[in-house]
């Protein structure tokens, strides 16, 4: 039987080591329980249930069509589950819609990484913080002094947060110019501009290098300090090494959670990802994981 949710546990933090106090640190959890989605006759996730701590890395993961992105895409308010609920600062999240994210501190980014082709990143980086804009409308269509003050601290802002992924280079540049790894910072850049205490991450890694992969994985460790995340990756080796938790999913149910050893370990993930049944404790062999929807670094 899958771990019950525990009702408020301690952090458990990635591979057993605690991570430093920091009094900044999130203290809201993100919530996902019951959530059932049908298409049509199709049960693309049954009874779903899911708990990111503050400041933790949660990863979800499972073999293809297991309702990894139908998850991801409800926790974002894309697809309207059939049951369930979503909880978030302690308030349930009814009818929750993609263009709520933002005021609830919620930033995501997907796998098309959806820029804007006719604005430079910089301006691409800028709409994900529009949100925080404190000039109304009218100062801000009249180009009156506390719009262009507004504008200036976004820019900056902006300009700031590309500079933290080391794309400051990027500014400038327009989407359709830029190699898929550098578009992909800048979407994630776009997400972070807005100073989320929650990000959503659909398959971050996809198209990057190994190295790109390594310099993502300890990003998003070190957000965890301002941050939680949740995130739905092929990439074995990554999730296992920057989750505290993981959910497993197959056929849209919930077969193992807990750490990445403990997930790694567990024989019913193993034969998810076999597609049957092998000894316990045997180590998941990443070739054969490859070949069976999920990938490992540098693959
Ligand atoms: N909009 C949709 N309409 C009908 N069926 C859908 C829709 N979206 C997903 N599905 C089906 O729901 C199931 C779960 O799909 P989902 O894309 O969530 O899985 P996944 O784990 O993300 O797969 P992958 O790793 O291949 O991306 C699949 O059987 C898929 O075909």
């Amino acid at each position: 039987m899958t771990p019950p949710i525990e009702p408020d546990p301690q952090p458990s933090p990635s591979g057993g080591e605690p991570r430093p106090h920091d009094p900044g640190r999130p203290a809201s959890r993100y919530l996902a329980q019951g959530v059932t989605v049908r298409f049509g006759g199709l049960v693309a996730l049954d009874d779903v249930s899911l708990a990111v701590e503050p400041g933790q890395v949660h990863g979800v993961i499972g073999p293809n069509g297991a309702g990894k992105t139908t998850l991801f895409n409800v926790c974002c308010g894309f697809v309207k589950p059939n049951a369930g609920s979503l909880t978030w600062d302690e308030r349930e999240l009814n009818n929750l819609h993609a263009h709520d994210l933002a005021g609830l501190g919620i930033a995501r980014t997907l796998q098309g990484v959806g820029l804007f082709p006719g604005m430079s990143a910089l301006e691409n980086v800028m709409t994900g913080a529009g949100v925080r804009s404190t000039s109304g409308f009218v100062s801000a269509a009249f180009g009156l002094p506390r719009a262009r003050r507004d504008e200036q601290a976004l820019q900056e802002r902006a300009m700031q947060t590309l500079s933290d992924l080391g794309a400051a280079h990027l500014a400038p540049r327009y989407p359709g110019m830029l190699p898929y790894p550098d578009q992909k910072k800048v979407a994630l850049a776009r997400a972070l501009v807005s100073e989320p205490r929650l990000l959503l991450l659909d398959e971050p890694a996809a198209g990057l290098s190994e190295g790109e992969m390594d310099e993502l994985g300890d990003l998003v460790q070190q957000l965890t300090s301002r941050m939680s995340v949740l995130i739905v990756e092929h990439h074995m080796d990554l999730v296992m090494r920057i989750c505290d938790q993981i959910t497993v999913l197959d056929f849209g149910q919930v077969i193992a959670r807990g750490t990445p050893a403990e997930v790694r370990d567990d024989p019913k993930v193993i034969a998810a990802y076999l597609g049957a049944e092998v000894s316990a404790g045997e180590e998941i062999d990443t070739a054969v994981l490859e070949s069976h929807g999920t990938t490992t670094k540098g693959a």
